[in-house]
């Protein structure tokens, strides 16, 4: 459990993170988004005593950082700024954290098989590509077997064996009940992972809140589904809490308040062919852009806001 009141962190005249209150719980994957610049790795950085707050404060499992006896046992932490000497394989990396640590010998090699770095382990870091360094980095982190796990951008670098990797990963971790804490600023990924999301921009915090809640406000729950006969599947689809749209002459229909899996079900039912079916799935994007709009630090010209057809 991480718990932050009314966090705040200024450099000089810059408030990086700005009464940031929140819990992130165990037994689920927790996304923390942002755009560039919004205060992620601060806060992050704070979480685990890096950066000291300007005012308020934060715990893990109830104590500050510095205070747990075993923090490396308590939270396993990937940063964005790496601290790996070059010269060091990942095995000696590994074993010399182990050692500080009190963690036993296997344990280094278990966190190797499960990052994936049992080819490579033996060979300098300094020769690693991104996507190893990351693998290195999660071993890392879990090297104390902690019970809470917080990761800074982990897919950074990783190609989709990687990605998938991780996510696999994440979802296994917080189906132990361990507490699990990713930032990233792709909403598309953390959709696929995340179950609870805290949003912010600017230091502030824009939302905390469910991924399914955040896909419902944004209208995301609407099904696009074509067939010949649309007045049909709509008298098969009708009941309490359903909404059809549908346009006269068009075979589309838009449906809320149904799942595409019970309206392929319903209309197999009635033997009603269906030419389309499909949920709208830009809308958790748009949702993001919607609430870090204001927000964004750096607007750039040709982003893919333009592709979904709005302009920043
Ligand atoms: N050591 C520092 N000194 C001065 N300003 C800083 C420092 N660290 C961060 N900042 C500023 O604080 C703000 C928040 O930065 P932070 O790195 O926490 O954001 P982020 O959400 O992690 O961004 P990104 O997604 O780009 O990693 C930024 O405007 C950044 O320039």
């Amino acid at each position: 459990m991480i718990e932050a009141q009314l966090l705040t962190k200024r450099y000089g005249e810059k408030t990086a993170v700005d009464g940031l209150d929140f819990t992130v719980k165990p037994g689920t994957v927790t996304g923390f988004l942002g755009p560039n610049g919004a205060g992620k790795s601060t806060t992050m950085r704070m979480i685990v005593g890096l950066d000291a707050p300007t005012s308020g404060s934060v715990t893990v499992n109830g104590r500050h950082y510095a205070e747990h006896r075993a923090p490396l046992q308590e939270v396993g932490a990937l940063l964005e700024a790496k601290s790996i000497h070059p010269g060091r394989s990942a095995y000696n990396h590994l074993n010399a954290l182990a050692l500080t640590h009190g963690i036993p010998r296997s344990r280094v090699d278990e966190v190797i098989d499960l990052a994936g770095l049992g080819s490579v382990a033996k060979r300098r870091a300094g020769a690693f590509s991104l996507g190893m360094g990351q693998r290195l980095g999660i071993a890392a982190a879990l090297l104390g077997d902690p019970q809470t796990v917080m990761l800074d951008e982990p897919v950074n670098g990783l190609d989709p064996e990687g990605v998938l990797w991780i996510r696999n990963l994440l979802t296994s971790l917080a189906a132990e009940g361990r507490t699990v804490f990713v930032s990233s600023h792709l909403m598309s990924e953390m959709a696929l992972v995340a179950d609870h999301l805290i949003i912010v921009g600017r230091g502030r915090l824009l939302a905390d809140t469910t991924v399914q809640d955040l896909v419902r406000q944004a209208g995301g729950d609407t099904v696009k589904v074509a067939t010949e006969d649309p007045a049909r599947l709509r008298d098969v689809l009708a009941g309490p809490g359903v909404d059809i749209v549908g346009q006269v002459g068009s075979e589309e229909l838009h449906v809320t308040g149904l799942t595409t899996r019970e309206i392929g079900l319903k209309a197999a039912e009635h033997g009603i062919p269906l030419f389309g079916l499909s949920a709208r799935t830009v809308s958790l994007e748009e949702a993001f852009m919607d609430l870090t709009r204001d927000a964004v630090e750096y607007h750039g010209t040709t982003t893919a806001i333009d592709t979904l057809g709005r302009v920043a």
